[in-house]
């Protein structure tokens, strides 16, 4: 469950670079709900997911996971109860280590102790079956480096990483947008699998509009660091492509209008 209240983040405040990226933005996710967030570029999604996995501290407002807040928790430890994937397929794994070990990472998040990249032979098992369910033959290769992996082998990777440890929030971060499109589409059906399958609360920003309506069972659009529209069920499974762009277009006018007054 996730609560954000009321957070505002400006980046080089009182500077001639002063940037409002989040601008007194709340949001509820209730347990299992999958929102896909979807605005134009610099609308401030990509700080929304950094104030929730606490990349930075917010400005105002408080951030409720679980019912607590993380407002003070540092990014390590937030790490626990948050699972990310970025939209750099680099990102996400450390390169010179092994599949398991990186697996054996990811078992790791958020804790103090344990055994860090050791591999046990029932961790071993564990991997190779969920390294399986990825369908991309990845559970013969537990002792190759991650860095000779493709883009796609990487993400859905990061992608079984980040549910490993069963997060109370999962933030997806234009995760498909960087691979071709049929690794794209593998990757997107993963990600419908894992959420389904774990019942993961997810947060996930995409610029592909139809992905956007297809997955999750609700719908935020961002503008200037607000969220200006939201729609879910049913009324969101009927919205078309075509409602979105109107949208867009329709608050990109608003704020012209509101600039022409104020002129
Ligand atoms: N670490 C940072 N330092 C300074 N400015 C930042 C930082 N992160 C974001 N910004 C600025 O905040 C605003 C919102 O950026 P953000 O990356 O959240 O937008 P976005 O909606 O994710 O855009 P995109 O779709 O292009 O990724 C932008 O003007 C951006 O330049």
């Amino acid at each position: 469950m996730l609560d954000v209240q009321h957070i505002s983040k400006t980046f080089f405040a009182n500077t001639i670079n002063e940037k409002r990226a989040i601008v007194d933005c709340s949001l509820h996710l209730d347990e299992g709900d999958f929102v896909t967030v979807i605005g134009s570029n610099g609308a401030g999604k990509s700080t929304l997911l950094n104030s929730i996995a606490g990349r930075f501290p917010v400005d105002t407002g408080d951030i409720l996971i679980d019912g607590k807040s993380v407002k003070r928790m540092p990014e390590y430890r937030r790490a626990g109860l948050v699972g990310r994937v970025f939209q750099d397929p680099m990102a996400g794994t450390a390169p010179e280590l092994t599949i398991e070990q990186n697996l054996a990472l990811a078992l790791q998040r958020g804790k103090r102790r344990g055994l860090g990249i050791g591999v046990t032979a029932t961790r071993r098992r564990r991997f190779r079956e969920e390294l399986a369910t990825l369908e991309l033959g990845l559970e013969d290769r537990l002792t190759a480096r991650v860095g000779l992996l493709s883009g796609g082998q990487r993400q859905a990777l990061s992608l079984l990483m980040a549910g490993f440890t069963h997060p109370s929030i999962l933030l997806l971060d234009e995760h498909t947008a960087a691979l071709d499109p049929a690794r794209a589409a593998h990757v997107t059906a993963l990600t419908e699998r894992i959420v389904d399958a774990e019942k993961l609360t997810t947060l996930m920003v995409t610029h592909n509009m139809e992905q956007a309506i297809s997955l999750g069972n609700r719908l935020i659009m961002m503008h200037e660091g607000r969220i200006i529209y939201e729609v879910s069920g049913d009324e969101k499974a009927q919205t078309t492509v075509d409602d979105l762009l109107a949208r867009f277009a329709s608050v990109k006018d608003a704020v012209i209008d509101d600039r022409a007054m104020l002129a």
